[in-house]
């Protein structure tokens, strides 16, 4: 790594003006960027939902325009004014406001305030850093939540829809190295034996349910970890157990919920919302230290895809968004 900011770099930056909604590899200078007391040498970002969201403007995830997109970042200080950071500190930061209301990970260089930044956890290379990335710590956050409100694997499995996916093929593999049993709901039955692989007991295709339309069904999952919202989430409230939670972090399919207070009221199940952009430095801490221990993957090998480049990344939006993701997809910013 070179340890000097050059006058120009390249940023993948997304606009809303005159010329419309569009993103597009510029040059930048570090001056371009949004305020921040260090700045890092990019080694890797990731793609996410909420990336090609942002990428396309097909979500309204942008608040302030133009910024570099980029959800998830990985890389080096080469820069600090901060007391905590030092030159040569390998870093992280993911959600807290990059590509909402500051700069994002998708270029070579990047400002950012120090207090949404991780120090590289041991156990974590930069890399798988970066293959878990918002992914992997919201599956985590959402296990974190559900957990300190009572689940543990004695109750049964836990459903992860959308399992095909980045947060649900992470949730897959994180869950079941938790002990829980796990069955998965994805639609890409020829996904099957590699969910198995990764830790699903059951996998069940999204074509052949049939969610009862009564307040309460058969109770057939201890607790589930959601990505997917409208009508799966809103079935999945008629068929926990009692004083199971379900942990929703997802809109894949749209963002209606319909269901009665029944499950709250009969069986005592909670419904926990997980937001992983807005989540306190402290929990943040505790959640990444779990993902570099107990809770690290053992297939990331499996989850991670080829790594891409900030000149692929429009191509992907529009495969994600299709509903064509698989894993995870790392993003190589540094040579
Ligand atoms: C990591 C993966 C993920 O997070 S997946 C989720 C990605 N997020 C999204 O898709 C949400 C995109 N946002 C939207 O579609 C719209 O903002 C929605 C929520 C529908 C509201 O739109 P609209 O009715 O036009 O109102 P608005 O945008 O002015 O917002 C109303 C108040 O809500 C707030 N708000 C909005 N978005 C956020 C956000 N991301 N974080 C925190 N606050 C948000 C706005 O600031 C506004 O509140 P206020 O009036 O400023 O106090
Ligand atoms: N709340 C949070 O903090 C948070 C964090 C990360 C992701 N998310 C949300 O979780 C969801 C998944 O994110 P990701 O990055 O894993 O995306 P992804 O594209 O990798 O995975 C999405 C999954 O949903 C499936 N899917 C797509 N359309 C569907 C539909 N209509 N019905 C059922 N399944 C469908 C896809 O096949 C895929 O398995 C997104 O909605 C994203 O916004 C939320």
């Amino acid at each position: 790594m070179s340890s000097e900011i050059p006058d120009s770099f390249r940023a993948f930056r997304i606009f809303d003006d005159e010329d419309g909604y569009r993103s597009e590899i510029v040059e930048q200078s570090i001056d371009d960027q949004s305020e921040g007391d260090v700045v890092i040498q990019v080694a890797w970002s990731s793609v996410n939902y909420k990336d090609a969201l942002a990428g396309t403007g097909k979500g309204k995830i942008l608040r302030d325009f133009p910024l570099n997109g980029g959800i998830d970042v990985a890389g080096t200080v080469i820069e600090s004014r901060a007391a905590d950071f030092r030159e040569g500190d390998e870093v992280l930061m993911t959600g807290s406001g990059l590509s909402e209301v500051r700069d994002g990970g998708y270029s070579e260089y990047l400002r950012v305030p120090s207090e949404w930044l991780i120090p590289r956890p041991d156990g974590l290379d930069l890399y798988e850093a970066m293959c878990l990335g918002t992914a992997g710590f919201t599956a985590a956050l959402g296990l974190y939540r559900m957990e300190a409100l009572g689940q543990t694997p004695d109750m049964g499995p836990i459903c992860i829809t959308g399992a095909s996916g980045g947060v649900g093929s992470l949730a897959v593999d994180i869950y079941s190295r938790a002990g829980y049993e796990i069955s998965a709901i994805s639609g890409k039955v020829d996904e099957f034996d590699w969910l198995h692989e990764l830790g699903a007991g059951q996998c069940i295709s999204r074509h052949d349910l049939h969610w009862p339309e009564t307040p309460l069904a058969s109770a057939r999952f201890a607790g589930a970890l959601d990505t997917v919202g409208s009508d799966m989430l809103s079935g999945l409230t008629r068929v926990i157990r009692p004083w199971g939670n379900i942990a929703a972090c997802g809109m894949a399919a749209g963002i209606g919920l319909q269901t009665t207070v029944m499950p709250f009221i009969i069986r005592g199940i909670s419904l926990v919302g997980i937001n992983s952009s807005g989540c306190a430095y402290p929990l943040r801490e505790t959640v990444w230290a779990r993902l570099a221990g107990d809770w690290k993957p053992r297939h990331l090998d499996k989850i991670a895809q080829e790594p891409i480049g900030l000149e692929d990344l429009q191509q992907t939006f529009e495969q994600l968004l299709a509903g064509g993701g698989r894993g995870r997809i790392p993003v190589r910013i540094g040579s």
